[in-house]
Order: structure tokens, then C-alpha cells, then sequence
């Protein structure tokens, strides 16, 4: 490797390192909201999971991943993943208030 393709691969990098950051902040925000949210469908005996809720989800970032140029099979794994891993939280916050 030459040493420019050595500067540019470090300087992508960083850039890389800086984005995962975000992400990670991101991401533990979001679970810190939607932790709120499994605590309040708790109280009220809401259901864990909203279908319907989530198909208009997906329908906007259908439309946000076509603007910014994100694979839409991509954006809508990762949604799912997503998604999946709040309802099972909602899930233990729900079984732990009913033990209360
Ligand atoms: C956070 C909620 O609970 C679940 C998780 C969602 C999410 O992570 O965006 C969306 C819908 C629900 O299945 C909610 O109902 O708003």
C-alpha cells in the first residue's frame, strides 16, 4: 500500500469511528424513549407490540431511505431487528410490573 492510500484509508476511518459514535448515542437514546414507552403501555395494559404503528413506520423511512440513497431491503432488516429487540423489552417490563 502506498503511504497516500495508507492517509486515506486512516482518514476514512476516523470518519467511520465518528459515525458508529453517533449511533451508538442514537441507538441508546431511542431505547432510553422507547423504554418509557414500554413502561407507560405497562401501566395502561397496552399490547407490547403495534402493527399498526409499524407499517406507517416503515412506510416513512421507505421514503427517507429512497431520499438518502439507503437500501430498502437494509433499512427495513434493520428496522425490523430493531424493533423486535424494543418489543421484547416491552415484553419483560410487562411481566415485571404484573409480578409487582
Ligand atoms: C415504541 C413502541 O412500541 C413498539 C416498538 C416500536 C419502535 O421501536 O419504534 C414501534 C411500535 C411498537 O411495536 C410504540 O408503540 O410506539
Amino acid at each position: 500500500m502506498t503511504s497516500n492510500a495508507t492517509q486515506q484509508l486512516s482518514v476514512l476511518r476516523q470518519r467511520i469511528d465518528n459515525i458508529d459514535a453517533a449511533l451508538i448515542y442514537m441507538l441508546a437514546e431511542r431505547f432510553r424513549c422507547t423504554n418509557e414507552v414500554g413502561h407507560l403501555k405497562a401501566a395502561t395494559h397496552l399490547p407490547a407490540c403495534d402493527p399498526a404503528r409499524e407499517a406507517e413506520q416503515i412506510q416513512r423511512l421507505k421514503k427517507l431511505a429512497e431520499d438518502a440513497g439507503l437500501d430498502m431491503a437494509f433499512t427495513k432488516a434493520f428496522f425490523t431487528f430493531l424493533v423486535g429487540e424494543v418489543v421484547a423489552k416491552h415484553k419483560i417490563i410487562a411481566r415485571q410490573n404484573q409480578a409487582k
